[in-house]
Parts: structure tokens; C-alpha cells; sequence
């Protein structure tokens, strides 16, 4: 397996003209058949490029608590969705553990590289014994994901965790888009305000977490709250009027701190979906302090139900809803989501 890993590893840096994908175990020349293989997904440029200086601190480190039990891999991402290519081609090698080093972009890449065709791809190629773990360094903006776990930035207590080997069942969300194709995610998906905020905060990461303020800010020049058509469960469409946005929590967190799903579970087995109704400006204004808090589920025009799965589409005549699933824009209405029970195990 070792062996295999090297051989795309090598392979992939052939075919990407990368020169920044490198296996750490290999250069120490300790790469052995007969340990377990861990493969880091480092994304380099992540919080305007902490993630790649934190992770070059954090390398030696890594070795000495890691080495002795493990084959480390080191992969580098070198844009956007390469981290989705690394993980599946590490899995069919038959990687034992994949780590992502970086923020909720990075995690959602990993993740989705845990599936391909709307399968496990350890499950696709090995069977369903199979088993791949999935891990997290936070070393990005938001991390919001960690912080469903109380989890900060830490890379030292993430490397503990990844060491003791602890590890628990968690969800993950299937998103069918518009055009029929499939995405997962993590944390929170989201629809209208929260989504377009999303969308403008990816373009003021250089301000750091100041960005969600801004993308906030801009996505409010031409917002209007819309009436939007929902099933759930498979049951009968309902219309909800006036909304603002609609959050699908698998974790709690999203925009930097804000707790706005506070009832969700990784390991539930369900998907929390709160959606705010008719919200103006200046509820964003006073009532700010209650979705950072997550006490904003007691206002009457905010709902908040457990469950399985949703359909959400736009009534007639309105325009383009943003949807975006932890933090990357996915497009736009309509989306059906549903929630795969316990298919990944993931570091604790
Ligand atoms: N080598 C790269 N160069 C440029 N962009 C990259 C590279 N590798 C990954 N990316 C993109 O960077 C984006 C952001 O990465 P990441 O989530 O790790 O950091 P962040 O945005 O600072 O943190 P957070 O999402 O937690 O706020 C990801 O969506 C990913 O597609």
C-alpha cells in the first residue's frame, strides 16, 4: 500500500507539473508496509497562506508523535478542487486515514472525495468493510466546522487527537443541484441572504474573519426575502413566505462563529434546518448577538425542524437564489438534500 501511495503521488506530480506534492515519509525513507498510511490534504494558500507557514511549524511535530506508529503522507493542494483528486486517489490506494490541513473549503473538498457516483469510493472499490477515517488540522478563516467539536485553530491538539485515534460515526449531507449534480457536505448548507453573503465574503479573505461582515454587507444591496416552496421528508410542498435565508445544519456554525443551527449533530442520523422569515436590516442590527449565540430559535418568525430530507425550489416568477454548502457556492434553486446516517468515521 505504502508502495501504491508513493507510486501516485509520483504519478500525480508528473501530471500536474506540481512540484509541491511530496510524501514526508519518503524523503525520511521510513515509508514501511506494515504500519498504517496517513495522507495530509495541506492546502498552502488557506487563511491567506497561515495554513502552508502553521503547517511547516507543525511538520516536525507530526513526525515525532505520528511517525512511529504511521506512514505520513503529505499532499499539497495547488488550486481549487485538487484536494477532492487527492483524497479519492488516496482511498483507492488504500490509504487508512485522510487528514485536511486548512479551513471548511478544504474539509468540504476532502470530504466530497470520499465519493464518487453517490458512493463511499472505499466501499466502491473494497467493499463495505472498508474503512477510511477522516481527520481535521483547523487552520483556516472560519473553521467553523471544529467548532461544532469546541475545537479552536490548534494544530498541536488536533495532532493529539489524530495520535490517540479516536473515532465516532458521523452524517454527511447529499446535495442534488439543478442540474442533477451531486455534492456533499460537512457542516451547513444554506439558501438566499446567508448563501449570497457567502458567495461575496470568499472575495475579502484577505481581510481576514472580517470578510463575512463584508460579504454580509454586500449581499444586502439588492436583497429582498422571498417566498420559497419546500417539502420535507417527501411529504407535500409547502409554501413559506417572506424568507431570508434557510440554514441545513450537520454542524452547528457557520460565517465565522455565527451558531445559527444550534440543535445539530454530526452523529444524529438528521439534518437541523432553521429558516429565518422576513428579517429587515435592523433585526440583523438587534438581534445579531442572538444567532452568534444560537438563542434566536425562540423569535417567532425563525422555525427550526429536525429531519431527513428537504426539497426547496422558488415560486414562480422569482430570480436566482444563491445556494452554498459549507461556505463554497454551489449555484442556485432548486436543490434537494438529504442526509446519509453515519458514513464516515471521523477523528474525535
Ligand atoms: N493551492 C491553492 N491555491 C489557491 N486556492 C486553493 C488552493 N488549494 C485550495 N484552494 C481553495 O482555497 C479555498 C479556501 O480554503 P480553506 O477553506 O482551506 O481556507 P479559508 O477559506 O481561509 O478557511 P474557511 O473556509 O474555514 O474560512 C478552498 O475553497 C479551495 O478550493
Amino acid at each position: 500500500m505504502a508502495a501504491a501511495l508513493q507510486k501516485h503521488c509520483v504519478f500525480s506530480l508528473r501530471a500536474e507539473q506540481s512540484e509541491t506534492l511530496d510524501l514526508l515519509s519518503d524523503r525520511a525513507g521510513s515509508t514501511s508496509r506494515s504500519r498504517k498510511d496517513f495522507v495530509f490534504v495541506i492546502n498552502p494558500k488557506g487563511a491567506n497562506g497561515r495554513t502552508g507557514r502553521e503547517w511547516k511549524k507543525l511538520l516536525p511535530y507530526v513526525r515525532s508523535r505520528l511517525g512511529q506508529q504511521y506512514n505520513v503522507h503529505e499532499s499539497f493542494t495547488s488550486g481549487p478542487s485538487h484536494a477532492v483528486n487527492i483524497t479519492r486517489e488516496a482511498i483507492r490506494e488504500g490509504a487508512d486515514a485522510v487528514i485536511a490541513v486548512g479551513g471548511d473549503g478544504t474539509l468540504h473538498e476532502v470530504v466530497n472525495g470520499f465519493f464518487w457516483a453517490g458512493k463511499p469510493v472505499c466501499e466502491l472499490d473494497k467493499g463495505s468493510n472498508c474503512v477510511t477515517t477522516l481527520g481535521l488540522i483547523p487552520l483556516g478563516t472560519g473553521s467553523d466546522f471544529a467548532r461544532t467539536y469546541g475545537w479552536k485553530n490548534d494544530p498541536h491538539e488536533a495532532t493529539e487527537r489524530i495520535a490517540k485515534g479516536l473515532s465516532s460515526k458521523i452524517d454527511i449531507g447529499f446535495i442534488t443541484g439543478s442540474g442533477g449534480e451531486h455534492h456533499y457536505f460537512i457542516n451547513v448548507a444554506d439558501i438566499h441572504l446567508s448563501a449570497k453573503a457567502g458567495y461575496y465574503s470568499s472575495t475579502y479573505k484577505t481581510f481576514g474573519n472580517l470578510c463575512y461582515v463584508l460579504g454580509a454587507l454586500r449581499a444586502f444591496i439588492g436583497h429582498h426575502n422571498l417566498d420559497l416552496k419546500i417539502k420535507v421528508d417527501e411529504k407535500d410542498w409547502k409554501v413559506y413566505d417572506k424568507v431570508t435565508a434557510l440554514c441545513i445544519g450537520n454542524g452547528k456554525f457557520f460565517g465565522g462563529g455565527m451558531k445559527i443551527v444550534p440543535n445539530a449533530d454530526p452523529s444524529s442520523g438528521n439534518m437541523e434546518v432553521v429558516i429565518l422569515q422576513d428579517f429587515k436590516w435592523y433585526d440583523f442590527v438587534f438581534k445579531l448577538y442572538k444567532l452568534y449565540n444560537g438563542s434566536h430559535l425562540s423569535e417567532p418568525n425563525v422555525e427550526s425542524k429536525s429531519l431527513k430530507s428537504i426539497e426547496v425550489a422558488v415560486v414562480e416568477g422569482e430570480g436566482d437564489i444563491y445556494v452554498q454548502s459549507d461556505g463554497e457556492h454551489l449555484g442556485f434553486l432548486p436543490m434537494k438534500c438529504s442526509i446519509l446516517p453515519g458514513v464516515i468515521d471521523f477523528f474525535v
